[in-house]
């Protein structure tokens, strides 16, 4: 360990997903295999107790890249100094519950966390938000962090990305390293519209080689309602697959992504492609450097155009309510 640990704050770090990523944070995936991590984990007061028992087996695994683990129920503490802010703390929907109900639950968790962070954080803090509705609560979170640049707040659409690939790669018979230019717009939910209009595998357009029937009555909804299938098969949301997106989220604003592809996350909007600014939406990305770029520049189809408008349409509604409710 040559250089100072990077200090990464995982909020809801006693939860399921908390669970499952604490320990490849340790293991050096989320940063590199030679970085050292410092972890804050941040609890609500009543489960701090359990955070304590994650820690002890934190402190098990004996991970040599990991520099020490402290917890907090403050999140003024929990962000003092934060180079790498994972907040995935708030109440995951239960069967039967939409992405809207939970808008008022967990607003009042990312105002807070918003204020702590433009208090407290490093200069070079980034901000990844898992919590649902993730979107919409990082629109609250960076609201109240106007010190902070507005390209330091993202929200997690990777899981979608990896949905989609693996879906494509089934169909098409392919491994997903052949896969390029999938993307995943607009909002994590329902509405989002997971796009093939510019991807390749092994050079050639997958348009060409699945049907446009397959794309709107198999591909999307699998895609889009990933999220309740897995919650009526296990009666829990997704952990371990929403870890390791986080990981790769993080893993890729970092290091980069490969010449001559893209991935998806949800960035705040510069007005690019018709999406209103400000609002935290996906789009294609590139990342180099650390910074997250939209991809410019493409052509967008009608059908491309309808389903995006969807999504943004349910964002900008999401933000009215929160904006109504004084959260932003
Ligand atoms: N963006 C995405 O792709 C995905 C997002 N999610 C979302 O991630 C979130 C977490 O999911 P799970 O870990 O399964 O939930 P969980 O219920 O197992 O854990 C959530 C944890 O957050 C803690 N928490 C609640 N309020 C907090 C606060 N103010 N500060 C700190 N911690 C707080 C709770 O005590 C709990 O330990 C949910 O909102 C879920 O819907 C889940 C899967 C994918
Ligand atoms: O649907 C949920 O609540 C969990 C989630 O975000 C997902 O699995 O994509």
């Amino acid at each position: 360990m040559s250089q100072a640990p990077v200090n990464v704050t995982v909020t809801g770090a006693a939860g399921q997903i908390g669970y499952a990523l604490l320990f490849r944070i340790a293991s050096g995936q989320l940063l590199g295999q030679d970085v050292p991590v410092k972890l804050r984990l941040l609890e609500i007061p009543q489960a701090v107790k359990a955070a304590e028992g994650t820690a002890m087996e934190l402190e098990d695994g004996a991970f040599p890249l990991l520099a020490g683990t402290d917890i907090f129920d403050d999140p003024k503490q929990a962000f003092e100094g934060t180079n790498i802010a994972l907040l995935v703390g708030a109440r995951p929907r239960s069967k039967g519950m939409e992405r809207g109900d939970l808008l008022e639950a967990n607003g009042g968790i990312f105002k807070p966390q918003g204020e702590a962070i433009n208090a407290g954080a490093a200069d070079d803090v980034k901000v990844l938000v898992v919590g649902n509705p993730a979107n919409t609560n990082a629109l609250i979170a960076r609201s109240h962090a106007p010190d902070v640049p507005a390209d330091r707040f993202t929200a997690m659409t990777r899981l979608d990305h990896n949905r989609a690939l693996a879906q494509l790669a089934k169909k098409l018979g392919v491994p997903v390293t052949e896969l390029k230019k999938v993307a995943i717009w607009g909002n994590h939910s329902a509405t989002q519209y997971p796009s093939v209009q510019h991807a390749e595998f092994g050079g050639k357009k997958i348009a060409d080689a699945v049907d446009q029937a397959w794309l709107e009555n198999d591909f999307i909804p699998t895609v889009a309602k990933r999220g309740a299938a897995i919650i009526e098969a296990r009666g829990l949301s997704s952990a371990a697959s929403a870890a390791s997106a986080a990981i790769d989220h993080v893993y890729t604003w970092v290091n980069g992504t490969p010449a001559g592809d893209w991935t998806s996350a949800a960035v705040v909007s510069d007005g690019s492609y018709g999406v209103p600014e400000g609002l935290i939406s996906s789009f294609p990305v590139t990342a180099k450097d650390g910074k997250y770029e939209i991809v410019q520049g493409l052509e967008i189809d009608d059908f491309s155009r309808a389903r995006i408008d969807a999504s943004v349409a349910e964002l900008v509604e999401e933000r009215d309510t929160v904006q109504k409710l004084g959260l932003i």
